[in-house]
């Protein structure tokens, strides 16, 4: 055993996002508190946990997106494979494109199907010409599960398809840049059951490939898609596990009173 081998990897290899000790303030909102997590790779990790109790203030951390937000101010540290992303040499864009996100309401571009995925590899310089470029728009879409309902108009609005097919598009557009972390909020609160059955299924799919994070308000669907669940309440991270055991046996009573409908 070399142990100098041991000292320099300071976590194992599953765990891709480790956080530990993050704090979240809104002026004087204390929407997160203390919060420690490590995220396994290629794997999909739910957070729920009843309004309010900071799911999605804590998925923005991960991708900085909350350095949108003025009056947001986030303390702690948070590693993407033992890279501090609060560094001041880390570039949010750069790590945006490592970790892509995919909103609750599908936002695509007012642009053609095939401009939504091809901007972000555009602007990375991700492609050295055309035909790589169409490429990956290829590969995108179909790993989004989309190609069969959109190859023959690519060059018509992504606005202009269903909800349903919005939201695998946007799923498509965050591949495209080839992240490694895909963060979800609620990505199916807008859709019908079988445009969500779809998005659940996909995600079953991009595990293989992605570390997923969701934060979902449905607990069966965090049942169904995900292997590790996180319960948030009032900003605290009450309990972290196995999705099966989080549902079956909570070692915590408000991950009880949660999932068995007594709060939130
Ligand atoms: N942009 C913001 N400015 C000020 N306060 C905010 C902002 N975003 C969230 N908050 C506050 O932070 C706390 C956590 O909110 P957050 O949206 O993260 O919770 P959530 O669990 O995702 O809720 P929901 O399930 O309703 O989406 C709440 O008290 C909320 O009011």
């Amino acid at each position: 055993m070399n142990d100098m081998r041991v000292t320099e990897r300071p976590m194992s290899d599953e765990i891709k996002i480790a956080a530990k000790g993050v704090d979240v303030f809104y002026g004087d909102t204390h929407a997160i508190k203390s919060v420690d997590v490590e995220i396994d790779d290629k794997a999909v990790t739910s957070f729920i946990g009843p309004s309010g109790c900071g799911k999605s203030t804590f998925l923005r951390c991960i991708n900085r997106m909350n350095d949108t937000i003025d009056v947001c101010r986030v303390t702690g540290d948070i590693r993407l494979e033992g890279q501090d992303i609060y560094d001041k040499d880390v570039d949010p864009v750069q790590l945006r494109a490592r970790v892509g996100m995919v909103f609750q309401k599908p936002n695509p571009f007012p642009k053609s199907i095939y401009e939504n995925v091809a901007y972000g590899p555009k602007i990375h310089g991700l492609a050295k010409d055309k035909t790589e470029l169409d490429e990956i728009v290829e590969k995108s879409l179909r790993r989004a599960a989309i190609w069969d309902e959109v190859k023959d108009r690519l060059d018509q609005p992504g606005t202009g398809l269903s909800g349903g097919q919005q939201q695998r598009l946007c799923i498509g557009r965050a591949i495209a840049t080839a992240p490694e972390v895909l963060l979800m909020d609620e990505p199916c609160s807008a859709l019908d059951p079988i445009a969500t059955a779809q998005v659940e299924e996909l995600i079953d799919e991009l595990r293989a490939s992605y570390t997923v994070v969701i934060v979902t308000h449905s607990m069966q669907q965090a049942a169904r898609v995900s292997q590790k669940t996180a319960f948030f309440h009032l900003g605290e991270l009450v309990e972290y596990g196995e999705t099966d055991r989080i549902f079956t046996n909570p070692v915590d009573s408000r991950t009880e009173s949660y999932i068995t409908g007594r709060i939130g």
